[in-house]
């Protein structure tokens, strides 16, 4: 693991992050032009050791092949995993930035590992691929225009919808309801970790599918369901989802939580740029669009509508009764059309951009100043 400071990062929002640290992994060798790199974008709770959580995809010899492509993944901003984020220590006051850390956009991730990547000599993307935050991040990237060759954007949509808002929504009020929460500024000693558990058992049953649960649990009872008290939880369900809540406690943090879920509400490609149709039409990248067949949260129209509007799409549908999670759980599946994609889209151009700016088409956006940087490896 390695990470990268840069003294400045705009925000959208016209914050700046001072000392904005990015953490990020790499495999395989940049080629000498600069471009054979292909960055894969993380999700929500995801982090940059991409080779543990797209094990099939990633490697020798596999769909995003280590042996021909530098392969990068970065931490976004506001994940637990290293980057800046509200478990970051504030420049100006010495302690933790917590509920006060500036909330951040996709676009604003986006920007802050483009410098990254620029940064690390790559001069063209041969590809960028990921799903659900991972997706937003994606579609940010083909905005850049020719600095990307091909966009491989996985269980997402082009904006995030009330639908997904309402489920974000609902995790930050389970979180915020609990005792320890007080307005994000809680300690390590009394952190909100009911809230956050109850939010990440209201985000698996958004995740998965009806007939998945119908599957794996159907409406079979706990052999251990300890007392008859009102905190019993007689089904197999309940003490799955209770466990999954536990475990995402034991490595997460409530305001990075709502920080995360506030940055995927943000994701609008269209926003600040033009009509939502336009700036799609506009992504002339060749571009594989892949959905999960049983996806509740990001449902397959999200990507029915993706492939109609970019210019040069082809869609594939996943069939797989995983619901969204599938983009983490069939990769199988998704190997089997990403190689090909991949083979056919993404060979290294022989020269690199001159430049790079993640905001063509911008109008209304702040441009982040631009300032040294320093490296650090472990
Ligand atoms: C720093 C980090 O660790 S980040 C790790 C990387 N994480 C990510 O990238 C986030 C994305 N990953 C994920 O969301 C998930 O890991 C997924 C989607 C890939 C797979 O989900 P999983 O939770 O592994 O799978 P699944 O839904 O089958 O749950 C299995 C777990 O539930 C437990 N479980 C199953 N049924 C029950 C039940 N009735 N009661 C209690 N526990 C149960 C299993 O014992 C297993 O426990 P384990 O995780 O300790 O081995
Ligand atoms: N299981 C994924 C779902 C969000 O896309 C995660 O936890 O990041």
């Amino acid at each position: 693991m390695s990470s990268r400071t840069f003294d400045r990062h705009g925000l959208e929002s016209g914050a700046v992050l001072k000392d904005a640290i990015v953490e990020y992994e790499t495999w395989g060798t940049l080629n000498e032009a600069g471009t054979n790199a292909i960055v894969v974008c993380h999700a929500l709770t995801g982090d940059a050791h991409a080779d543990d959580w797209w094990e099939h995809l990633i490697g020798p010899g596999r769909p995003i092949d280590t042996d021909r492509y530098f392969v990068v993944c970065a931490n976004t901003i506001g994940s637990p995993y290293g980057t800046a984020s509200p478990l970051s220590l504030n420049p100006d006051t010495g302690e933790r930035y917590g509920a006060t850390f500036p909330q951040a956009t996709v676009r604003d991730t986006v920007r802050l590992h483009h410098r990254l990547l620029w940064s690390l000599g790559v001069r063209r993307v041969a590809a960028v691929v990921g799903g659900s935050m991972g997706g937003m991040q994606v579609l940010e990237w083909a905005v850049s225009g020719s600095f990307v060759q091909t966009i491989v954007p996985i269980a997402v949509g082009g904006r995030h919808s009330p639908w997904q808002i309402g489920w974000s929504e609902a995790q930050r009020q389970a979180i915020m309801a609990d005792p320890n929460w007080n307005g994000g500024q809680y300690t390590d000693d009394a952190r909100p970790s009911r809230g956050l558990s109850a939010a990440r058992m209201m985000a698996m049953v958004s995740y998965r599918s009806r007939g998945s649960f119908e599957q794996r649990f159907g409406r079979r009872l706990q052999s251990n369901n300890g007392s008859s008290s009102a905190d019993a939880a007689p089904f197999e369900v309940e003490s799955y989802l209770r466990y999954q809540g536990r475990k995402l406690d034991d490595r997460f943090d409530a305001n990075c939580y709502v920080h995360l879920t506030r940055q995927m509400d943000s994701h609008d490609i269209s926003r600040g740029r033009g009509a939502y149709e336009d700036v799609l039409a506009s992504i002339e990248q060749p571009a594989l669009v892949i959905g999960i067949s049983s996806d509740v949260l990001y449902p397959v129209e999200e990507q029915e509508e993706l492939a109609s509007l970019l210019p040069n799409a082809s869609l594939h549908v996943v069939d797989s009764p995983h619901g969204h999670d599938g983009f983490l759980i069939e990769q199988d599946a998704i190997a089997e059309v990403l190689h090909p994609w991949l083979e056919t889209h993404s060979r290294p151009s022989a020269q690199g951009a001159s430049t790079f700016s993640v905001e063509a088409n911008v109008s209304s956006v702040p441009r982040a100043p631009l300032s040294k940087s320093s490296t650090s490896g472990s």
